[in-house]
């Protein structure tokens, strides 16, 4: 696997404006003219089906797939999961999601960083958090009338004020357990300080957090907690370490192209495709990434499947709850999943030699590590959805190294609610990068292939502008 190159200073990035910057409107408005240009050449391309794209010539004609056969490391192929994704679980999961079940997550917004000060680098309203008033949750998760206004029933991003009533009813949890997850920092039996947030209304895209408070984040979780050695010296636990965090990290980025703050003059909102090309297809092995993390999370849900299906799935409304079992049973047990990709990884492969429970020990307590880190992203919004999905992955590595000697779940496993939450939250979320990225990856490479500096040129000269530099900027 090719080491990736140094990272470009990323223009897309810097047209939505870098923090604490005064904003460089003409800069910014060019910017996202020519984003919006490509967005519009791209979308308006024809894309072929699933079948006829997979279908590619093998010898780098026009319509060859860049990314054929197995998923390295896993045991089912890109254009099958494409096909898979694209049919089967997307829309399954897309459902789920929406459904009250999965979408109140629990959470400790405010935390202290445990490493450094808290340096909120958030500029945008965007990155904070709606939390949902109390009488917004499902008649089970309700605590007795709370007094608040019809007004205040509805979780309305934007108003900070808004009452939040974080009294929660322990009825809640019936049929689930509070138990310790011994991949993550110990963030969910402190209950008195945890919130619920309507994840529908707080959806993960754009929300200009970036600059030096963002960089240490990953800084710190690639260089202390996951390291990339070189692969000959790179163990197969700790690489697939390595491949988590950074098909995450690829899945972060495909979220921020895909809703991106095109122009904030006038709230424009859209895909943001060079942005995409830079952070992720630019780089072969983050898509990959990307690819792998997805399947070892089905894996894990699919491994869970008994335990899944009869987990309690009950908000007080048996018509949405009953549709949370049926979409559950069918993401866990369709058949076109089962035949096509039966097993997506191969867990039982790892952890084997000599030094199998010591190493184990060792990555645990490094992921572990990266779930505390979570508490000092300085952006509200990024800090909910790095929770999450960092949650997710915990849950995932619980359930596939929670086994006995046959490699069974063992009998006393258990999750949690907020665990199962999380788990397919994630699921879903690495379903739509894996999505986008396959519907709109070969043109969007292509485009930006042919689009040469010359057209930036073309572009700034027919509006009179200049690319920017500083001193155009100060004078
Ligand atoms: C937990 C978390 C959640 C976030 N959520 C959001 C969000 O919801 N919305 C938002 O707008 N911003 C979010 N951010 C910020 C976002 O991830 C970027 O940090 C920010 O946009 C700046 O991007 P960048 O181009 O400097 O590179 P970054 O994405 O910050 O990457 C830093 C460095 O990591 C390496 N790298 C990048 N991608 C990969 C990869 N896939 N695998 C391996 N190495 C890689 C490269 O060397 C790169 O230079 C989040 C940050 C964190 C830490």
């Amino acid at each position: 696997m090719s080491e990736e190159p140094a990272p470009a200073a990323n223009s897309a990035a810097g047209a939505g404006g870098a923090v604490r910057r005064r904003p460089r409107r003409w800069a910014a408005a060019v910017g996202a003219l020519l984003v919006a240009l490509l967005a519009v050449a791209v979308s308006s391309r024809s894309f072929p089906a699933i079948s006829s794209y997979s279908r590619g010539g093998g010898c780098g004609c026009p319509g060859a797939r860049k990314y054929t056969g197995m998923v390295e490391d896993c045991c089912c192929d890109y254009e099958t999961v494409d096909a898979i994704n694209e049919e089967v679980l997307n829309p399954i999961l897309q459902d789920l999601v929406a459904l009250p079940f999965f979408r109140y997550f629990k959470v400790k917004l405010w935390c202290d960083c445990p490493f450094w000060p808290d340096d909120g680098m958030c500029r945008l309203r965007d990155c904070s958090v709606c939390e949902c008033p109390d009488n917004e949750f499902p008649e089970p998760f309700k605590k007795p009338y709370s007094g608040l206004s019809p007004e205040n029933m509805k979780c309305q991003e934007g108003k900070p004020e808004a009452t939040v009533d974080r009294t929660l009813d322990t009825k809640v949890f019936k049929g689930w357990v509070e138990t310790d997850n011994p991949w993550t920092a110990d963030d969910e039996t402190d209950n008195g300080e945890m919130t619920y947030v309507n994840l529908q209304l707080n959806p993960e895209r754009y929300t200009g957090y970036t600059g030096d408070s963002a960089r240490r984040i990953w800084d710190s979780i690639y260089k202390e907690n996951c390291p990339k050695y070189p692969s000959e010296d790179m163990c197969q636990e700790k690489k697939a370490l390595y491949k988590l965090i950074s098909g995450l990290h690829s899945s972060i980025s495909v979220h921020i192209a895909y809703d991106y703050l095109l122009d904030e003059s006038t709230n424009l909102w859209g895909h943001n495709l060079p942005l995409l090309h830079d952070r992720v297809l630019k780089y072969p092995e983050r898509v990959q990434n990307l690819y792998f993390t997805y399947l070892f999370v089905l894996r894990a849900v699919t491994k869970a499947a008994d335990y899944l299906e009869q987990a309690e799935y009950n908000t007080g409304n048996p018509e949405e709850d009953l549709k949370t079992q049926s979409l559950v049973k069918q993401l866990l047990y369709n058949h076109k999943l089962r035949s096509a990709c039966p097993l997506p990884f191969d867990e039982a492969k790892l952890w084997q030699g000599e030094k199998g429970p010591e190493l184990k020990q060792e990555i645990q307590k490094q992921f572990r590590n990266i779930s505390a880190i979570m508490d000092c992203v300085g952006c509200e919004k990024c800090r909910l959805w790095g929770k999450l999905q960092v949650l997710g992955l915990g849950t995932a590595l619980k359930i596939l190294f929670s086994v006995d000697g046959e490699n069974h779940l063992n009998q006393q496993f258990q999750l949690q609610r907020n665990e199962v939450i999380a788990l397919v939250n994630l699921l879903n979320r690495l379903s739509e990068s894996v999505k986008f990225v396959h519907e709109k990856g070969s043109s969007t490479e292509e485009i930006m292939k042919q689009q040469s500096s010359s057209t930036w040129q073309k572009s700034a000269s027919k509006l009179n502008l200049k690319p920017y530099s500083a001193k155009t900027a100060e004078s």
